[in-house]
C-alpha cells in the first residue's frame, strides 16, 4: 500500500479537506467535487460522530459508506474518517475507506484505543491520531504507541486543540507547545494541524493555519462544506471549497531552514553567543541557589521557618518590574521566578531535613 504520511518525501503541507460530517449522498458528492477541483486529494468526513452532549447530530452511520464508496468511483481520492470501535473498523475497511482516524474523545481513553488497535491488526491501514481532549501528553503517547503496537506504521498525529474551561478565543485551546513537545519524542511522524476544531468560527481558521506553518507543522486537516450554514455539525467553523482554497493559495510556506551560506554564516555567529549568554545565565542561577543553600543553613541554625513570605512577594513584584525594563515580558519574568523559588523551598526543605 503507499505510504500516505511520509515526512521525507513531503515538499508542501499535506492538505486534507472535507465536511464535517458525511450528510447525504448529494451533500458528499457535490462538496467532494468541488474540492478535487481545488486540488484536494485527501477528503475526510465524519460518519460516526462522538458528540459531547446527547441529543446533537451524531452522524448517519454505515449508510455513508457505499455513497463514499460510489464517490470514489467517479473521481480521484483518498477517503479519511473517525473510527472508535472495532466495528467501525470493520465496516469501514469493508467499503474500502482508506484513512482512518482516531477522535480526541477516544484517545483519552486506553481501552477504547486498544480495542482499535486489536482490530487494526493484520492491515497496513494509515492511522491519523489526534490529540486527547484533555492536555495530557502521555496519553497522546500512549495511544500512539498501542496503533504502532499493532503493526501499523504508516501514522500521522493531528493537532485538534484541547478542551478548556474559559478561553474566549478558542473552541479548543491550542496549547502549541504540546503538538511540539511530542514531535520532539518522535520526530520522524507527520504533525497535521487542525485549524478549524481549534478556532470553532471560521474568521480565524487562516490565523491558525497560518501559525501551524510557521511552526513548521507538515499538514493541515481543514473543514469544507458545500453551504456551510446548512451543515448538520459544526456550522461555523466550515469553509466553502471555494473560501478553503482562498485560504491554501494565501497561506505562506516556510522553508525548514536556511539555505543560503552567508545568512547561515550570520546564524551560526549568534547561536555562538546565543550559547555563552545561556551559560552566562546557568552560572548566574548557580550562584543565586549556593546563596539560597547558605540562607537554608542559617534558617536550620536559627530555627527559622523555609517561606519567608514577605520577601517573597518583594521578589515577586520587583522581578518582573526590573525585566520590563531590560524589555522582558513581565509574564515569563513571573512564571520563572516562580519556578526558582519553588527550587529554594525544595532545597532549602532538604537542608532543614537532614540529620
Ligand atoms: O530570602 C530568603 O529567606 C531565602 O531563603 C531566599 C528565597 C529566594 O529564593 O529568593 C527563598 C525562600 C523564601 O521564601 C524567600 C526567598
Amino acid at each position: 500500500m503507499e505510504v500516505i504520511f511520509d515526512k521525507k518525501k513531503q515538499t508542501g503541507p499535506l492538505i486534507i479537506a472535507g465536511p464535517c460530517s458525511v450528510e447525504t449522498p448529494d451533500q458528499f458528492l457535490n462538496t467532494v467535487s468541488q474540492l478535487v477541483d481545488q486540488g484536494i486529494g485527501i477528503i475526510r468526513g465524519g460518519i460516526w460522530k462522538p458528540r459531547t452532549r446527547p441529543g446533537s447530530f451524531e452522524g448517519v452511520g454505515s449508510i455513508a459508506l457505499p455513497w463514499v464508496q460510489e464517490a470514489k468511483q467517479q473521481m480521484d481520492f483518498k477517503f479519511a474518517t473517525e473510527v472508535a470501535s472495532s466495528s467501525h473498523v470493520e465496516e469501514a475497511l469493508k467499503y474500502g475507506v482508506d484513512i482512518f482516524w482516531i477522535g480526541a474523545r477516544s484517545t483519552v481513553n486506553p481501552f477504547t484505543v486498544q480495542e482499535i488497535a486489536e482490530s487494526l491488526k493484520g492491515t497496513d491501514i494509515p492511522v491519523m491520531i489526534k490529540n486527547p481532549v484533555n492536555a495530557d501528553l502521555s496519553l497522546w503517547i500512549g495511544a500512539l504507541e498501542r496503533i504502532q503496537k499493532a503493526g501499523i506504521k504508516d501514522i500521522a498525529l493531528i493537532h485538534r486543540g484541547f478542551s478548556n474551561f474559559r478561553d474566549k478565543v478558542h473552541r479548543n485551546s491550542p496549547l502549541w507547545q504540546i503538538p511540539i513537545e511530542i514531535q520532539t519524542h518522535f520526530p520522524e511522524l507527520m504533525m497535521i494541524n487542525d485549524p478549524s476544531h481549534i478556532s470553532g468560527k471560521r474568521e480565524l481558521v487562516s490565523i491558525i493555519a497560518q501559525k501551524a506553518l510557521d511552526l513548521n507543522f507538515d499538514g493541515l486537516m481543514i473543514e469544507s462544506h458545500r453551504s456551510p450554514d446548512t451543515a448538520w455539525s459544526d456550522a461555523e467553523q466550515q469553509l466553502t471549497p471555494q473560501a478553503l482554497g482562498h485560504l491554501l493559495q494565501k497561506l505562506k510556506t516556510r522553508k525548514v531552514r536556511f539555505e543560503d551560506n552567508e545568512t547561515l554564516h550570520q546564524l551560526e555567529e549568534i547561536r555562538m553567543q546565543i550559547d555563552q549568554a545561556d551559560h552566562d545565565l546557568l552560572e548566574s542561577l548557580h550562584r543565586r541557589m549556593e546563596l539560597v543553600e547558605k540562607i537554608g543553613q542559617y534558617k536550620k541554625l536559627n530555627n527559622v521557618a523555609v517561606l519567608q513570605m514577605e520577601r517573597w512577594q518583594a521578589i515577586f513584584k520587583s522581578r518582573p518590574e526590573w525585566g520590563k525594563e531590560l524589555n522582558l515580558n513581565p509574564e515569563l519574568i513571573r512564571e520563572l521566578f516562580s519556578l526558582l523559588h519553588q527550587e529554594s523551598i525544595r532545597k532549602q526543605t532538604e537542608i532543614m531535613d537532614k540529620e
